[in-house]
């Protein structure tokens, strides 16, 4: 498909009124191209999460566009939506929301399942080989480490080929071991299986793993880095007062 895999127009988004009005995204443009890793980073109350969430249609901007491949999100009733997360959008969070009554390979299957979608084995087997998973899809969550159950999360993200990956922080709860594997799998997951991931992180050496940068402060785009480095982001963050 062509163009981006996700992208913001002039997007602006204010929570409150009046005086304790906060203005957590003022007339940001970004597109995501299909095939890269981007991280978005900056200061605490920048507007990454606000941004992620309005790109992924759990939140509305107040003006601009965002779109999911050529859909254009402003407009879609509740439901439509709700369908496009579903089926087009993988979701990774700190802090796993696996289910834990199920072991990996349900949990893996569970949002293609309920949107009534058949898993191609081959790419289902593609996605728990790389991962690593291969023995561990009879282990419930609770039998798994914090790192292994992250896997499961990513393995579950990618399963139904989404437009593009969301990932919230992804590295947030685990040791920096298992933090640098969930990582690498995202970085292949982008430079090998050729999908789109987004991260949210504090952490500029999990941004040094992406393949773009993007700083925001106050609500705009302060700095894009190209090729990051730990040293680069680590340089741009401090200049932001982070
Ligand atoms: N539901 C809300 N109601 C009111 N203000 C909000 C709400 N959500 C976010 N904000 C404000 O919008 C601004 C941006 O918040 P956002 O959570 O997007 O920042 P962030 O960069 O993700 O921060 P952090 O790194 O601390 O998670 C902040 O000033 C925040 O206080």
């Amino acid at each position: 498909m062509d163009g981006p895999a996700a992208g913001a127009i002039d997007v602006s988004k204010v929570y409150g009124r009046g005086d304790t009005a906060v203005r957590a995204l003022d007339h940001v443009s970004l597109d995501f191209p299909r095939g890269r890793f981007t991280a978005i980073m900056g200061p605490s109350g920048s507007g990454k999460s606000t941004l992620m969430h309005c790109l992924a249609g759990l939140d509305t901007v107040d003006s601009g566009r965002i779109h999911i491949g050529r859909t254009d999100l402003t407009g879609l009733s509740d439901a439509q939506l709700t369908r496009l997360r579903r089926d087009r959008v993988g979701f990774v969070f700190q802090s796993f929301n696996l289910l834990p009554t199920m072991n990996a390979e349900e949990n893996i299957l569970l949002g293609l399942r309920l949107a009534g979608r058949r898993p191609d084995p081959a790419w289902f087997d593609t996605v728990v080989g790389t991962l690593g998973l291969q023995r561990r899809l009879k282990h419930k969550p609770g039998e798994l480490s914090g790192g292994q159950q992250q896997r499961v999360a990513c393995a579950r993200a990618l399963v139904g080929r989404p437009d593009v990956v969301f990932a919230d922080e992804p590295t947030g709860s685990l040791d920096s071991r298992s933090g640098a594997e969930v990582l690498d799998f995202l970085r292949t997951s982008v430079r090998e299986l050729g999908q789109t991931v987004v991260m949210v992180t504090h952490d500029p050496v999990a941004a040094s793993y992406t393949d773009h940068g993007v700083l925001l402060a106050d609500g705009r785009i302060a700095a894009r880095i190209p090729r990051p480095t730990a040293d680069a982001v680590l340089g741009a963050l401090t200049g932001l007062g982070a």
